[in-house]
């Protein structure tokens, strides 16, 4: 069975193939991978048993493994470790101190309670609820002993799912970003905690969230990847680098360090959401349309996004800005590189323009996949070139 999308990659199938499913992306069409090549497949052509445990899909939420890896101390580490993120959370809170008087204060996800400190160091709030779903919660109890503050800092041990609370409040603050932003999709569990328990006048932090992304060159990560293969040892190894393609690029790399030389444009803004508007179901599905006018003769090999958020002053229309991105102190969260199968070569003037979906995967909820499509026209080469590839964030 040939099954070909326009421009997407043919999957050659023959009855009684088995396929591995990566992403059921839509009712329709879903992603798969077939002896070391993806695509997509009517999701009508295929059936039988599901290659994950049946226990697997009994927990969309992989609430076990993901809470499992907050109960001990590496991500709070590296999380409160990350100067730029948590004294942004502290300006901000530095910022409010009068605002926040007598106020009441949601942290949700506190982890070691850093951001509920804050709040009852800097300020004289009435009360700040600290909800953490993860094992880490009775040190965070400790913590706040320990420290003087069990008068202000309520610690709740459970999920912002099951939360009671006497009264709603008047602050909902949380640290809920993941890689590209979306990925945990903890962002679920604020939205919902922000339509239950937050005053109608009530302040989210951040305040909104953007995802930005520029065109680039990444040589070194291209080279060391791809090129290696055309004479290791003076041997031709060139037949490996289609699989070499495949295996390193077919998701996006979350760890990447975008130099700001590297940079084929200007960056642009691919989604701007407010957090205090945005609905729960607006999250499956989200896209966003980009034109990139190249400034500089370079090779494009692929996109680079970040994110930065805002929080809003209570009391003035200034805001801080936490912007995760090349141009600004190196965070945790690093770039997040989207490389193509093929390099290609572009010069100043040249557009690059297309469109990037951000979709939800239906089954595994802290999931989704990049869809990015894009056309350049280069009016010196006189050339055109498309493309899209699908790049799943993690399945
Ligand atoms: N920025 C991120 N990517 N992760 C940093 C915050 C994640 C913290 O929030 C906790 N957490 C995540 N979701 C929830 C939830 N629904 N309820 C309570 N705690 C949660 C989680 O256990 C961890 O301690």
């Amino acid at each position: 069975m040939e099954v070909a999308i326009r421009w997407l990659k043919k999957l050659s199938l023959s009855q009684g193939d088995k396929v591995l499913l990566l992403n059921a992306v839509t009712g329709e069409w879903w992603w798969v991978e077939h002896n070391g090549h993806c695509g997509y497949v009517p999701a009508n052509y295929l059936h039988g048993a599901c290659e994950e445990e049946d226990s697997d899909v009994d927990d969309p939420w992989q609430d076990e493994e993901y809470y499992g890896s907050y109960k001990t101390l590496k991500l709070h580490l590296e999380m409160l470790s990350d100067q730029p993120r948590t004294q942004s959370y502290r300006n901000v809170i530095m910022q409010n101190s009068q605002a926040l008087k007598g106020k009441r204060i949601l942290d949700l996800g506190c982890g070691t309670g850093i951001i509920s400190f804050f709040c009852a160091q800097l300020s004289e709030p009435e009360v700040v609820y600290a909800v953490e779903a993860s094992d880490i919660v009775e040190q965070t109890r400790k913590l706040v002993e320990e420290n003087g503050y069990s008068r202000v800092i309520q610690v709740l041990g459970q999920r912002a799912e099951e939360l009671q609370l006497p009264t709603k409040v008047d602050v909902l603050v949380s640290e809920w970003m993941g890689t590209c932003l979306l990925f945990e999709f903890m962002l679920e569990s604020v939205l919902l905690a922000r339509d239950l328990w937050l005053k109608e006048d009530g302040v989210m932090w951040p305040s909104t969230a953007r995802i930005h992304m520029v065109p680039c060159c990444a040589d070194r990560e291209y080279s060391s990847r791809v090129h290696f293969w055309d004479s290791p040892y003076g041997l031709n190894f060139s037949s490996l680098k289609p699989m070499a393609v495949q295996e390193f690029f077919s998701t996006p790399k979350p760890d990447y360090v975008l130099k700001p030389e590297d940079c084929l444009s200007q960056p642009c803004t691919l989604l701007d959401v407010n957090l205090k508007t945005i609905k729960i179901e607006a999250l499956e599905r989200m896209s966003s349309e980009f034109q990139f006018h190249v400034d500089c003769d370079g090779t494009f090999h692929g996109l680079t996004a970040w994110f930065s958020v805002q929080f809003q002053n209570i009391d003035s229309q200034e805001q801080v800005d936490l912007d995760t991105g090349p141009f600004n102190p190196l965070t945790h969260w690093k770039h997040t590189l989207f490389m193509l199968d093929q390099p290609m070569q572009v010069r100043t003037g040249d557009k690059i323009a297309g469109s990037a979906v951000f979709t939800r995967n239906p089954i595994w909820r802290r999931h989704l996949s990049v869809t990015i499509t894009w056309s350049i026209t280069s009016p010196s080469q006189n050339t055109e070139q498309n493309g899209c590839k699908v790049f799943p964030i993690w399945r």
